[in-house]
């Protein structure tokens, strides 16, 4: 048991990821033309030297096939986003010309029918996705996230896969401090005793013994093929033999329930071990079944050079050569990914599980331009950069079957963020098939998780579902961009309820219900992953540990943890509840309404005390300050940032499109003031250069108040209401390259 096991300084760990920032800085950005394509020098070599190698493509053919590709597909991404523009301008035309009098949820209903923005919706439509993994189409378990721009991090997630509970436990608050319990610098042996006896009793309810309790066994054996269990009385087996899928000599017993194994290590030298009855060191649990390696919002990734890193990691990824160097108390190891698990099986036979997470990547939306390639000297989708690159990269993991495989079904899956409706998806759809094609791989090869996180979306799912019918392994409630979308797309209608009121009302409820009725509906159920979303507190174990079982229940095969030990302990839920079993019963309940999805949860009469204002602003804007001054000056994607209460909350570009169109949406309202909102980003500054003072690469706010990241946040918030989907990144893009060509 770890004293902190999966704490360390933040501000160290993430000056690796600053220091390499720095060093990005140094490349220069000279481009190299290739018939209509003048492609960033850096990343052309790359791709060269690195990602080409031993794909068999030849890289002349590959740059001429790439700019068909783009020539073909940049036009049709122009036109869309136009689209995108027009449904906007139309519904803030209506809620204009209706504002005044109560909201016409049926003639509004009507309207968005007439616009083309709702759309009919297919009936009978059963997914058609073939050689998919069994973590995505069969087993339940957590899904964690991480910015593939930091490789330590990174490597991490891939070998989250599995995760000792006892640290998970120990380190913290899932386990109380009461008693003597408390968290210290030496180890306490009062908490590891609790720690000890939470997980036996979890062992109990999981893998019920004929007689008595875990906390009375004294040893394991293997005798013929049967687990064997040793208490001091009497010898017992598990009430449900099958249970037992194998072991490790004397050192390890692996058990399986739901799909999800769980080791126990018995090692009667280690100090844990050593004064345990059965000489139990560890119990670790299949945690973070599947991993997304991030290319969106947790990153900062703006120019060739930062695009450099973020497809270098993945290739080190997917090729299992990345590695980091890691110092914990002095001490310097090389990170590397994690071998697969060799057991012996009941029989005899040799049984090996995987080692690591099954990855899959999270290319950015439709709406980000990258001046890393130019196509006839204009910036191309960057959407499109991310498959083609990151697709050529994944298939070093499908040329040869190594040891650190990661698609065993031989897929390539990609995680769509941010398309606005079926027309959107059938895009991706064709993208796909034409990336397959420039890299003469089998149709259908790539698959897409859809990211069910804005309001079009949503209300036309199941026709979102069906334009990507051959390729969908997974439907996502992202309630975090979804939640700004909400407010950015009804910016017009009238100032939104307060940002914490938004989780319960009746829109997100029918948003999450629906998204796994219309899933169910499709056939996902054992062939694709229905998800829901972050646990965005990451210090906040024990609150999760109680609420996030309602993903499960609600049918979710998976949920969205925010590290490693987060993933542990999620996974005790998918132990709790079989998922295969809240899906089928969850199955003959009607779908959740559309016309609850499309109500607006506004604050019809605003009656907000001044302090109660003040305070959501204060909320607000601290989060956004701090979160944006790292985004723009270490260009660090995702941060952990406290809330006026002071818990360290996960920040990543969605949150800053909720706390940011929040902000403008009441400016734009008259609930608070130009003034006010200047007022108090000043302050705010203060509190947060105050909560960074210990980052010795950190640059203050104030006093001057002019810096780019202040000017980011300040922009963020006054021109939200124009911002396009008040998306976040094409100011904090513009600022960090700012920021960059000043160091
Ligand atoms: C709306 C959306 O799109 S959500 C998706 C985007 N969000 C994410 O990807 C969240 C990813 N999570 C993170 O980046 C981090 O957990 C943060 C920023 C929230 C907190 O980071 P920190 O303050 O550094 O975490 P903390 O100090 O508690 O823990 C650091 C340790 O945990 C590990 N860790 C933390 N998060 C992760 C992660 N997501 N994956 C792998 N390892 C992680 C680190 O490697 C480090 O361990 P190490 O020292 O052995 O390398
Ligand atoms: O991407 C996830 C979200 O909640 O947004
Ligand atoms: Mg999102």
């Amino acid at each position: 048991m770890r004293a902190s096991s999966h704490r360390r300084p933040a501000s160290q760990v993430k000056s690796d990821e600053y220091r390499g920032n720095l060093e990005r800085n140094r490349v220069t950005d000279k481009t190299i033309a290739t018939g209509n394509l003048e492609v960033a020098s850096v990343l052309r070599d790359f791709v060269v030297n690195e990602a080409l190698v031993g794909t068999g493509l030849d890289a002349d053919v590959f740059w001429r096939n790439f700019e068909t590709l783009l020539t073909e597909f940049s036009p049709r991404n122009e036109a869309l986003l136009k689209l995108r523009n027009t449904f906007q301008a139309e519904i803030d035309a209506w809620h204009v010309e209706h504002r005044g009098g109560p909201h016409d949820a049926a003639a509004y209903k009507v309207f968005l029918s007439e616009i083309g923005y709702l759309v009919p919706q297919p009936t009978d439509l059963l997914i058609e996705t073939a050689g998919v993994d069994d973590e995505i189409a069969l087993i339940s378990g957590p899904q964690l996230v991480v910015p593939v721009t930091n490789a330590r991090y990174a490597l991490n997630a891939a070998n989250a896969r599995w995760g000792s509970l006892y640290d998970a436990l120990y380190g913290t608050d899932a386990i109380d401090e009461l008693d003597g319990a408390g968290r210290m610098a030496n180890f306490n042996p009062v908490r590891a005793a609790k720690v000890v006896a939470y997980a036996k009793a979890f062992l109990d309810r999981t893998f019920p013994l004929s007689e008595g309790s875990y906390a009375e066994v004294t040893g394991f054996s293997v005798e013929n093929g049967q687990l064997q269990i040793h208490q001091q009385v009497r010898k017992t087996a598990l009430r449900s033999p099958d249970q037992f899928v194998g072991f490790k000599g004397a050192d390890a017993i692996l058990l399986n329930n739901n799909k999800l194994h769980v080791e126990i290590a018995i090692d009667r030298s280690h100090n844990i071990g050593a004064h345990d009855l059965a000489g139990i060191s560890d119990i670790f649990l299949e945690s973070a079944v599947s991993t997304i390696i991030d290319c969106e919002d947790s990153v900062s990734a703006v120019d060739a050079s930062d695009k450099v890193l973020v497809y270098r990691n993945w290739l080190g990824l997917m090729k299992g050569t990345l590695t980091a160097s890691v110092e914990k108390n002095g001490q310097v190891q090389t990170r590397t990914l994690n071998e697969d698990r060799i057991y012996t099986a009941p029989d005899g036979t040799k049984l090996v599980l995987p080692g690591r997470s099954l990855m899959l990547v999270r290319n950015v939306g439709h709406h980000m331009m990258t001046d890393a390639v130019l196509l006839g000297g204009s910036e191309v989708p960057e959407t499109i950069l991310d498959a083609v690159i990151t697709t050529l990269i994944a298939m070093q993991d499908l040329r040869q079957p190594g040891k650190f495989r990661n698609s065993r079904a031989g897929s390539i899956y990609i995680v769509k963020p941010k398309m606005h409706g079926p027309e959107e998806v059938s895009f991706a759809n064709e993208i796909f098939g034409a990336v397959e094609q420039l890299l003469d791989l089998p149709r259908f090869t790539v698959k897409i998780g859809i990211m069910d996180e804005e309001r079009r979306t949503s209300a036309n799912l199941k026709a979102c579902i069906s334009r990507a019918r051959h390729r969908l392994v997974f439907i996502n409630t992202g309630f975090l961009d979804r939640t700004g979308d909400e407010i950015h797309t009804s910016m017009q209608a009238g100032p939104f309820i307060r940002k914490a009121g938004l989780k319960t009302t009746p829109w997100i409820l029918a948003y999450e219900d629906r998204n796994v009725d219309i899933g169910l509906a499709c056939g996902l159920k054992g062939k694709a992953q229905i998800g829901k979303g972050m646990w965005a507190a990451p210090d906040q174990m024990a609150a999760m540990l109680q609420q996030k079982i309602a993903h499960p229940r609600a049918g979710a095969s998976t949920a969205w943890v925010p590290s490693p030990t987060a993933a542990t302990l999620h996974a005790l839920h998918y132990h709790e509840i079989d998922v295969a079993s809240s899906q089928s019963t969850i199955s003959n309940r009607s779908s959740a309404s559309l016309d609850d999805l499309l109500s607006i949860p506004l604050a019809d009469e605003v009656n907000y005390s001044s302090e109660e204002i003040q305070q959501e602003l204060d909320n607000n804007i601290q989060s956004i300050l701090g979160y944006v001054v790292r985004w723009i000056d270490q260009g660090i994607g995702c941060s952990k940032v406290l809330d006026i209460h002071n818990v360290g909350l996960m920040e990543d570009r969605a949150t800053l499109r909720i706390s940011s169109q929040h902000i403008a949406n009441w400016l734009h309202h008259g609930i608070v003031n130009e003034a006010q909102v200047m007022r108090t980003l000043k302050h705010m500054a203060l509190v947060v250069d105050q909560q960074n003072r210990s980052d010795s690469n950190y640059s203050c706010l104030a006093p001057n108040y002019d810096g780019a990241a202040f000017r980011a946040a300040r922009e963020l918030i006054f021109s939200g209401v124009s911002q396009p989907n008040g998306y976040t990144e094409l100011v904090l893009t513009r600022f960090r390259k700012e920021a960059k060509n000043a160091l």
